[in-house]
């Protein structure tokens, strides 16, 4: 009977404990409530392809914790931002963060419970996008329970469907403190990790083992797979700035070289022209080919001719109001038309118009 009296006294202890740990994880998580605000905002089109992304720093990281129910996800949050073990089974569990320093810079994880998605009311293309958002995975499973375990595999196929390339994919056994019910053997989850080309942990929510360096060496892989992926951007980026400037100069330098004859063209229209292109380009230079273009035809209306004068050939022909006339061997040209056509030695047509 003492005995009893005794257990019914040590359980109400344990209890009151309980309610004590309850009470004072609520209040934390209330006050926290006002940072759990998504610190990233991310938009994406319907096939969940990223069209914008904000975060608020590089050094943020979205880490999604999945697995079956009741494997402890939300304990390991809990333990992880809070240093507490809630006793009880709270499924409404969702989202935290905790600032960590990586080579002396604070980077801030931010942890999140995929279950809360899964419940009937939820839409399910809301799964997918949190999925294609998140940037590290941690899957969870029990120890104590091989079902848990077993489910693990089609997860991670989930997670390489939905999410982008390369994110890092941890495969965690919980309640590793739990050892006199463990079911799966820490070999089977190392080599199912092996297997998948992916890190393994067990850790223990209850009592905090293997959390601190699981989330900091997860941290540390998204941060250098962040610096990777930006690497490549910029390589982009440069690679398209230098195209575009080169094309920029092109333009420019064809631009330049057309106001240059178009200038000559008003100074000494098309009857002198040829005799400052000298001048202007040494006769030897100049290649073998002169185009003549829109000249009759243009005047006329009946569209864009072309004419060229073959070397060494004399080439001439008239409209109603034009003459146009090639001497190749002096690279003469004149022309009462409305644009000459002259290919010069760098291979870049000059065109010469008549305003
Ligand atoms: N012994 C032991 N028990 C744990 C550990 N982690 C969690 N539990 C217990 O496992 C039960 C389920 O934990 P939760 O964290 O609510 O599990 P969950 O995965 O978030 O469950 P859902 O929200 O349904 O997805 C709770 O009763 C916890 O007390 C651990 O490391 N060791």
């Amino acid at each position: 009977m003492k005995q009893d009296f005794e257990t019914f006294l040590s359980n109400i202890a344990v209890d009151a404990q309980r309610d004590k740990g309850k009470r004072r994880w609520l209040s934390k998580a209330k006050t926290k409530t006002k940072d759990r605000r998504p610190a990233s905002s991310i938009v994406l089109d319907l096939n969940n392809q990223r069209l914008w992304e904000r975060r608020p720093s590089m050094k943020t990281h979205a880490v999604l914790l999945m697995g079956e129910s009741r494997v402890g996800k939300s304990s390991i949050i809990a333990r992880y931002c809070y240093d507490m073990f809630p006793y009880f089974y709270d499924p409404g569990w969702d989202r935290d963060f905790k600032e960590v320093n990586i080579a002396s810079k604070t980077h801030k994880i931010e942890l999140e419970d995929l279950s809360t998605y899964v419940t009937p009311d939820q839409p399910f293309d809301l799964r997918d996008r949190v999925i294609a958002t998140a940037e590290g995975f941690v899957l969870v499973y029990d120890i104590t329970s091989k079902s848990s375990f077993d489910s693990i595999r089609a997860i991670y196929d989930e997670v390489r469907r939905k999410s982008g390339l390369g994110r890092p994919v941890v495969i965690v056994g919980n309640k590793r403190d739990d050892v006199d019910a463990r079911e799966v053997l820490s070999e089977v989850g190392a080599k199912l990790a092996k297997q998948i080309r992916c890190r393994f942990a067990e850790v223990s929510a209850k009592d905090g083992t293997g959390l601190e360096e699981l989330f900091l060496e997860l941290a540390t892989e998204i941060e250098g797979m962040k610096q990777r992926e930006a690497k490549v951007m910029a390589n982009v980026n440069c690679r398209n700035v230098g195209r575009a400037l080169i094309e920029v100069f092109e333009k420019v330098s064809k631009g330049l070289e057309r106001l240059h004859w178009q200038i000559l063209y008003w100074m000494y229209g098309p009857d002198r022209l040829l005799r400052v292109r000298p001048m202007v380009r040494p006769v030897e230079e100049a290649r073998e080919v002169v185009r003549v273009r829109s000249t009759e035809s243009a005047v006329s209306g009946k569209g864009r001719g072309t004419g060229s004068v073959v070397p060494g050939k004399l080439r001439e022909r008239k409209s109603r109001k034009n003459v146009v006339r090639g001497v190749e061997n002096e690279k003469e040209v004149m022309s009462g038309g409305l644009e000459i056509t002259m290919a010069g030695p760098s291979g870049v047509a000059l065109q010469v118009h008549r305003i």
